[in-house]
């Protein structure tokens, strides 16, 4: 295995994107839904960053990326359409210990980013580590469409069972909770795919 997975808690930490492009949007937009404090430093930003940045969802620097601009952050995107800056940004992110994401390639940088789908608090994450992410996003719309049959409250109720479970130590509401999986499991199974929507 080559990278580690993880489910990282940054509400609130200092998170760098330096471009402002379509791979920059996906980035920035995954960030600000978990809760990041995004910095974006890009000369240009698709119409979709510009929204957000009118809304206020990032800090927007409207230059060019500068030496030393990846210090104090916790994570750094080089999602630049420039290889050799991207290359330079995480050589300045490693100088820093500051853990960086490198869109072009996955030998520089130390992490990459899954392809994911989610419902509730079900969240799938898809990596080919790294090799093939056209293979990743097509089987996110695999998922998708697999778990398209499940609700944000079919997901809340299991919880809520073995929230139940956890206070009571009662046998019947672990039951209860198993059943709950079970009948997700089988609306999954039960839910045909349609192979021209992949
Ligand atoms: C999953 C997803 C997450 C995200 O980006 O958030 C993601 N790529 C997505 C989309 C996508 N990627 C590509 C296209 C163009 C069309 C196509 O081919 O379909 C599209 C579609 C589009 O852009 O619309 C091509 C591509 N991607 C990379 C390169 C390498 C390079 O440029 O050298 C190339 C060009 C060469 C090639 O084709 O190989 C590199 C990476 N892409 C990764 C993640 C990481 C590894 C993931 C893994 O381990 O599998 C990694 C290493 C870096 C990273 O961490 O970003 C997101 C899912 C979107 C979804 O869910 O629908
Ligand atoms: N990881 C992935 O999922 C993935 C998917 C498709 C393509 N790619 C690769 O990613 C790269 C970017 O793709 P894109 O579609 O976002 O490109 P794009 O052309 O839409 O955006 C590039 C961005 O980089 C910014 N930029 C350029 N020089 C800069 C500098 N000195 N400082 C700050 N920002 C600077 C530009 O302002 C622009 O916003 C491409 O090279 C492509 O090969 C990666």
């Amino acid at each position: 295995m080559k990278f580690y997975p993880i489910h990282l808690d940054i509400k609130n930490k200092p998170c760098l994107v330096v471009g402002g492009g379509k791979v920059a949007q996906r980035k920035v937009i995954k960030l600000c839904q978990a809760g990041a404090a995004v910095t974006v430093i890009s000369k240009e930003l698709t119409p979709d960053l510009k929204v957000l940045n009118e809304q206020k969802q990032f800090k927007y620097l409207n230059r060019h990326y500068h030496t030393g601009d990846v210090n104090d952050f916790f994570l750094v995107f080089a999602a630049t359409n420039n290889l050799e800056l991207n290359k330079q940004i995480i050589r300045g992110a490693k100088s820093k210990q500051v853990l960086s994401n490198r869109i072009n390639g996955v030998d520089e940088g130390d992490f990459i980013l899954p392809a994911t789908c989610q419902v509730g608090d079900l969240h799938i994450g898809i990596t080919t580590q790294g090799q093939s992410p056209a293979l990743s996003a097509r089987m996110r719309r695999y998922f998708m469409q697999k778990l398209s049959t499940l609700t944000p409250e079919e997901i809340e109720a299991v919880a809520d069972v073995r929230r139940q479970m956890l206070i009571s130590d009662n046998e019947k509401d672990k039951v209860d909770m198993m059943t709950l999986v079970d009948e997700i499991i089988h609306k999954i199974e039960s839910n045909p795919v349609e192979p021209d929507k992949l």
